[in-house]
């Protein structure tokens, strides 16, 4: 099967800290992929690789089969790949409503629209006319995930949605992810919390210090193998193949 998404041997660098050590990742139409690892493992930039925020070599990431490293974000997006970012990110002196028509500039068309999201999260239709920032942090992040989902993306890439959030609100927004992945959308998650990753997705890469410690089938991989990936103990169990 070919992959939707892959990297080989990819490297990123801040000035002349190395964050990425060659990571070798794929991924397959229809996925949904858990990226998990400690604070500073890698997760954060390597999400930005894929969605041209970190500069990544053009060969190094192959995105439906062709080169898309360190192009430009809007041309990526373009292509089909929208990133939710860490930390939600919204336009302060935008409405809810302006904020997720930010999404649908790329021009693509698809499943997603205002009314499908307004549909899976009532609450931001009630809240419509307010300004993004002036929602709660779990709003915002159905704001932040909308405004990705409006660019009809076919991988969309989530960075800790969870971040400060309570697990009664967590649990809301990962309840949207089988409506996403029912249009046929492939979803990575980067997560700070395992037992959710595992949970949600079916395959698991984990990054320790820049390099992929462990992948496997998240149903299949045990918490002694996890937690010595995370915490950098040797461990490597090939991922089966989806
Ligand atoms: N803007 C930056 N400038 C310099 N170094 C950075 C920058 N962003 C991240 N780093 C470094 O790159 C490495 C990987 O960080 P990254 O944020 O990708 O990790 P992470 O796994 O996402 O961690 P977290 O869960 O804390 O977000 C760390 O050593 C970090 O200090």
């Amino acid at each position: 099967m070919t992959a939707l998404l892959s990297t080989t041997g990819l490297q990123a660098f801040y000035g002349d800290a190395q964050a990425l050590f060659g990571i070798d990742f794929e991924l397959h139409a229809g996925e949904l992929l858990a990226v998990i690892g400690a604070n500073g493992a890698g997760k954060s930039t390597f999400l930005k690789c894929l969605a041209g925020l970190v500069r990544a070599p053009r060969e190094a990431v192959l995105f439906k089969g062709l080169p898309i490293g360190g192009l430009a974000p809007g041309e990526i997006v373009r292509r089909g790949l929208a990133m939710v970012p860490e930390g939600r990110r919204l336009f302060a002196s935008l409405s809810v409503e302006e904020n997720l028509l930010m999404g649908a500039a790329s021009g693509r068309s698809g499943p997603w629209n205002l009314k499908r999201l307004y549909e899976m999260f009532p609450v931001l239709a009630h809240k419509r006319a307010e300004p993004g920032t002036s929602l709660s942090g779990g709003q915002q992040q159905m704001v932040a995930l909308g405004r990705a989902l409006m660019s009809n993306p076919e991988l969309l890439l989530c960075d800790e949605l969870s971040l400060g959030l309570a697990p009664i609100v967590i649990r809301e927004i990962y309840a949207a992810m089988p409506r996403i992945t029912a249009e046929g959308m492939t979803v990575v998650i980067v997560e700070q919390d395992v037992g959710m990753a595992q949970q949600v997705s079916q395959r698991v890469y984990c990054l320790q210090e820049g390099r992929v410690s462990l992948s496997g089938r998240s149903s299949e991989l045990t918490r002694e193998q996890i937690s010595q990936a995370y915490f950098g103990l040797q461990a490597h169990a090939e991922a089966a193949a989806p």
